[in-house]
Formats: C-alpha cells, structure tokens, sequence
C-alpha cells in the first residue's frame, strides 16, 4: 500500500478501530482485528496465534476471505472464522518465522516460495503473547508497518482491559463470566474438524479430537476456612488451581466456576484418555504437600462435550457426576455417560436436564 492509498484507507481504518473498542469479548476483539488488518494490507488470510506462559503455541485463529460469484454473477465477499484450540502439527516455517519474533521482539519475514510469511509479535504485560502473520508476495512498506503497529497496540491495550474482566481476581483463571461468553462460539470450534492452512494455501485435516467437560470441586474446602481462616483458604485456592493449570495442557481450558468450583474442557482421543487426564489432575492434589493442612482432594464429575447437545446441559450432566463423586466418599473422579452404563444415573433426555 503505497502513501496515497494509505490516506485514502484512513477513515475506514478509523471507523473500524472504533468498532473494534466497542466490543466486549475478548474472542469477538481477535477476529475482529484479523478482519481489520486483512483488507487494509490487501491479503485473504491472516492469523492471530497465541502462546501460552512457557510461549509455545496454544490457539490460533484463522481468517480467510474470498470472493464468490453466484448463479446470477453477482459477487460477493464470504468471510471465515476458523478456530484451533490444539495447535499441534504446525507448519515448520510458521513455527520458526514466530520463534524468530520471539527472539528478536520484532516483526520478522520468511520467503515460502514466491511468497513471504510476515508476523508481527503481540505484547501483553511488556511480554509477548501471541503473533499476527499474514503471506503475500511483497514486503511491508513504511506506512503498512505503522499502521499494523498502530493497530495492534490499540488492540493489545483494549485487550488487557476486556481480559481483566474475564479472570478471577485471586487465581488469574478465567471466570464463569467468560465461560458463559464463549460458550456458544466454543461449542461451534468443538464440532469442527481440526485444521490448519499450510504455506501453499492447501488445507489439512489434524485427526478429529473429541472434548470433554469436567466440573472440578475441592473436598471439605469449608473446614479449611472454618480450621484455618480465608486467609490460608485463599492460599490453597490459589496453589490448587496453579497445580491444575500446570497438570493440564496449555491447550485445556480451565476456569474457576465458582468459590472452589472450576471447570475445564479439555481434548482427548478416547474416553481412556480423557479418564487418564482428569486422574493425572485428582493425583497431583492428592500428593501435594499444602501448607496447614495435612491433606487437599478434590473430586471431579465430567462428561464428553457432545456438541450435539446444549453445553449447559453437558455441564449439567458434569455436575451430577460430580455430586455423585462426592456421594461416593470423594477424591474421585466419575463420568457421566459410565454413571448411565452402570445403572447409577437414568439418561437425561435431551432438553430434561435441570441446568445451573
Ligand atoms: N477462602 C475462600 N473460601 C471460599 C472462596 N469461595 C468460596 N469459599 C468457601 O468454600 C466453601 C465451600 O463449602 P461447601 O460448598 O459447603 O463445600 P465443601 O466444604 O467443600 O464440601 P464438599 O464440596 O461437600 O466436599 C464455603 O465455606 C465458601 O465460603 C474463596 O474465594 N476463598
């Protein structure tokens, strides 16, 4: 984009950063600065990766725009919006081009042919937290540069506003608010098979993972605050849920629900494996050594995350396990659907569920 195009794009350019800032969900802002950035840098695909604390690649969003031609030869512009929450099988020039952002803390190209990747590194907290990477067959021009750095910080710093409001204060989890929030758009990235854009423009399917929800609560937590006090309470909330995050994968989803309730949502191949994780989770709390008190458990209740139903009614179901765990002595860890093979729970027909 050369300097008169520049001053010609500005005013779209500034009635879209307004939009942007008008937006109140963190996923919604993401999409929404790829579909910004996309047409002033006059490309189809852009993507938004994020890192997680150990800054490997966790999600990724994907844009793509194209132009359709219907029956009648009216075209038109169709937008897609597509969501990885595993990033697994990455491409290899992708990895090295945002290794090398992170190294260098600033914007780096890699030619992939005729071609050339370019990414940008995001910043949250003075670190970085993700990449916008786009392909075209041109370099970035001085004025392209400054907008994208312009666009990226308004983006960063109303982000950190938007991510406040969506994390609990004492653990730095997401809250309730934001599972809510997602939950609709979630759902949807949870029915679609996985896949990634590869350099050439060829799509790849990853193999299909399967989700599942478990609803997480710690044993007798009261008599902790009744023995000890909030204080000391707070503390093993907090130790708990940091054991947590680091037992599961930087691509699970972990959100403190409720005073020391939490779900997570998390990918696995089988039920085994699912079952294998959730286990992994219980054992670390059970043998961790807290401060005060002698001994911390905490039971789970899960169920696959079929997309097919409601996600209050998978959390539903999660929940009944979960009193059913805590039924059955606690420090437990029991699955919906194994509940119903076993007699214990009736199926809940699809829409009966009492949700919470
Ligand atoms: N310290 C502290 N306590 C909290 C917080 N949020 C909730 N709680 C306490 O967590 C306790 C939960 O108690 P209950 O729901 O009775 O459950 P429990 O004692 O864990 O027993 P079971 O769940 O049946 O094993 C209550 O005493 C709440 O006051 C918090 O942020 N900090």
């Amino acid at each position: 984009m050369d300097n008169d195009t520049g001053q010609t794009r500005l005013p779209s350019l500034l009635s879209k950063l307004g939009k942007l800032t008008a937006i109140r969900d963190t996923e919604l802002l993401e999409q929404s600065l790829l579909k910004t950035l996309g047409p002033q840098l006059g490309v189809l695909n852009t993507s938004l990766y994020r890192t997680d604390e150990d800054f490997a690649l966790a999600r990724v969003i994907h844009y793509h725009r194209s132009k359709e031609v219907d029956a009648a030869g009216v075209s038109r512009i169709v937008e897609r919006i597509e969501e990885v929450l595993n990033v697994q099988d990455l491409p290899p020039e992708i990895g090295a081009l945002t290794e090398n952002v992170r190294l260098l803390s600033r914007p780096c190209t890699r030619r992939l042919g005729s071609e050339m990747a370019i990414a940008y590194p995001l910043f949250g907290d003075g670190e970085i937290c993700g990449y916008f990477v786009f392909q075209r067959d041109h370099e970035v021009s001085p004025t392209e540069d400054t907008i994208i750095r312009g666009v990226l910080e308004v983006f960063s710093n109303y982000y950190a506003l938007l991510d406040v409001s969506m994390r609990d204060r004492l653990t730095g989890l997401f809250n309730r608010q934001a599972l809510e929030n997602s939950f609709d758009r979630l759902w949807t990235a949870l029915g679609r098979p996985i896949s990634y854009s590869e350099p050439g423009g060829a799509r790849h399917a990853a193999p299909t993972n399967r989700y599942w929800l478990a609803v997480i609560d710690i044993d007798h937590f009261k008599q902790i605050n009744d023995v000890h006090g909030h204080i000391v309470g707070d503390e093993i909330l907090l130790l708990a849920a940091r054991l947590m995050c680091h037992t599961f994968r930087s691509s699970d989803l972990l959100y403190r629900y409720g005073g020391e309730e939490f779900v997570a949502i998390v990918s696995a191949d089988s039920d085994e494996v699912a079952r294998s994780i959730f286990e992994r989770v219980r054992q670390t709390i059970e043998a961790h050594a807290f401060p005060r008190v002698e001994r911390l458990t905490i039971s789970i209740g899960y169920c696959r995350a079929n997309p097919d139903f409601l996600p209050q009614e998978v959390l539903a179901r999660a929940d009944r396990s979960l009193y059913e765990a805590k039924r059955q002595g606690r420090n437990r860890v029991c699955e919906y659907e194994e509940l119903v093979r076993t007699g214990v729970f009736k199926e809940i027909a699809y829409g009966d569920s009492e949700l919470f």
